[in-house]
């Protein structure tokens, strides 16, 4: 066990011992406590247990067995299909196709679907972001009000042989200009067996610890997709982890852990749904002069066409546009 696990093993032996005291003073004084700086990324609620506490504040990373079920799975994937094949029409959401097959003209309309972004507006795909098993684990990292920012079902297509297919390693926190860091999360449910051949999730433990990299495309011989920035440098040596996953398992990670996802080798579209939350409280940053201009730019390009407007729309508020309150009250968000 390394030092700081032991440090952590002794604060969480502390704070359980120093629960209940804790829950009458606070009460009674009407002041809050504040947690030791040990733990940062975990708030306190009965939900994680203290392993799985240590766990997500060392790794940035906490995975969740079985915690969808396979009815509700079932009925995101029927509301996808009638969406691919354009039975219903939701205002807002963007199906976007893989940069090698978006430039085909052989390739049938609903099969080259790779993702549908903005799924805010569809109650059904919507039905994801209020699950009560999902939101008991988003708590412990934003609180108990809880925006749902950004929605997405990934369906990873089968590479078409240029590589396109993959997701360059990233951080999250890239394309948002809300803080604090820590009171993000995103929840990402495979929606099907997802291992190494489809492309599953690929993370670097302990990268949440760093600070916003700097991001751009990646120099891929085959094409990249619209706005899949990659992290300039980062360690090739870092140990990374697969996350094969069964359908229903859920991860929840930091916004700055590093993550991408590998080709898809298989005939299959790999699907995934996942959201971000964040705490309503949050506040919205000037991105202006960071490494985050580059997204800024690019996103405002795209939502000025969208909602064939000028560039009156900021960064921040296509954000405010699409967040959307789950749990308790809606803040500054
Ligand atoms: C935490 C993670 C947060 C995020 O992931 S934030 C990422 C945000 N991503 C998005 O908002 C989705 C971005 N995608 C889009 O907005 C649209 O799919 C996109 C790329 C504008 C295409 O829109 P469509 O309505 O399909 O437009 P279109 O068919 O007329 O194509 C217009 C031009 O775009 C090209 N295109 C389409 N899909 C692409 C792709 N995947 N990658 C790169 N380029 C792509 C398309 O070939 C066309 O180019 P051209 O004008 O013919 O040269
Ligand atoms: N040349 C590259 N530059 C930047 N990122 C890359 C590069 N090659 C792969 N990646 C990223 O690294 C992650 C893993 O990619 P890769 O395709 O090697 O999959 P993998 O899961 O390691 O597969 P395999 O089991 O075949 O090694 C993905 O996020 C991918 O986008
Ligand atoms: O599902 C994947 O391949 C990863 C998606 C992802 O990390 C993202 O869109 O930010
Ligand atoms: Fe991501
Ligand atoms: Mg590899």
């Amino acid at each position: 066990m390394s030092r700081a696990t032991e440090r952590l093993k002794i604060v969480l032996n502390h704070l359980d011992r120093s629960n209940a005291a804790r829950a009458s003073f606070t009460s009674s004084q009407n002041v809050s406590y504040h947690h030791p700086q040990a733990l940062r990324y975990t708030l306190d609620t009965d939900t994680l247990s203290p392993e799985q506490r240590i766990a997500y504040e060392e790794d940035g990373f906490i995975l969740i067995r079985n915690l969808v079920s396979e009815e509700d799975i079932d009925r995101f994937r029927a509301e996808f299909e009638r969406i691919c094949k354009r039975e219903v029409q939701i205002p807002g959401l963007i199906v976007m196709r893989d940069v090698a097959i978006a430039k085909s003209e052989f390739v049938a309309e609903e099969k080259a679907v790779s993702k549908l972004q903005d799924f805010q507006e569809d109650p059904e795909l919507f039905r994801y972001c209020a699950l009560p098993e999902i939101l008991k684990y988003v708590e412990c990292f934003t609180g108990p009000n809880i925006m749902a920012m950004h929605t997405m079902l990934i369906n990873k297509p089968p590479d078409a042989g240029k590589k396109t297919s993959r997701h360059p390693m990233h951080q999250d926190l890239h394309y948002f200009p809300f803080r604090p860091a820590d009171r993000i999360v995103c929840s990402w449910t495979a929606m099907e067996k997802v291992n190494r051949q489809n492309g599953c999730l690929v993370v670097l433990p302990g990268t949440h610890k760093g600070t916003l990299l700097e991001h751009n495309y990646p120099e891929w011989e085959g094409g990249v997709n619209k706005m899949y920035h990659g992290v300039r440098n980062y360690d090739p040596q870092h140990p990374r982890v697969h996350l094969e996953m069964e359908k229903g398992d859920t991860v929840f990670f930091h916004p700055l852990l590093i993550h991408g996802s590998g080709m898809n080798q298989t005939k299959g579209f790999r699907k995934a749904i996942s959201c971000h939350y964040a705490s309503a409280d949050c506040y919205y940053i000037d991105v202006k002069g960071t490494t985050q201009e580059n997204i800024s730019n690019e996103v405002k390009e795209i939502a000025a066409r969208k909602y064939g407007v000028d560039d009156t729309i900021t960064f921040q508020d296509t954000w405010a546009l699409r967040g959307r309150l789950v749990q308790g009250e809606r803040i500054s968000l």
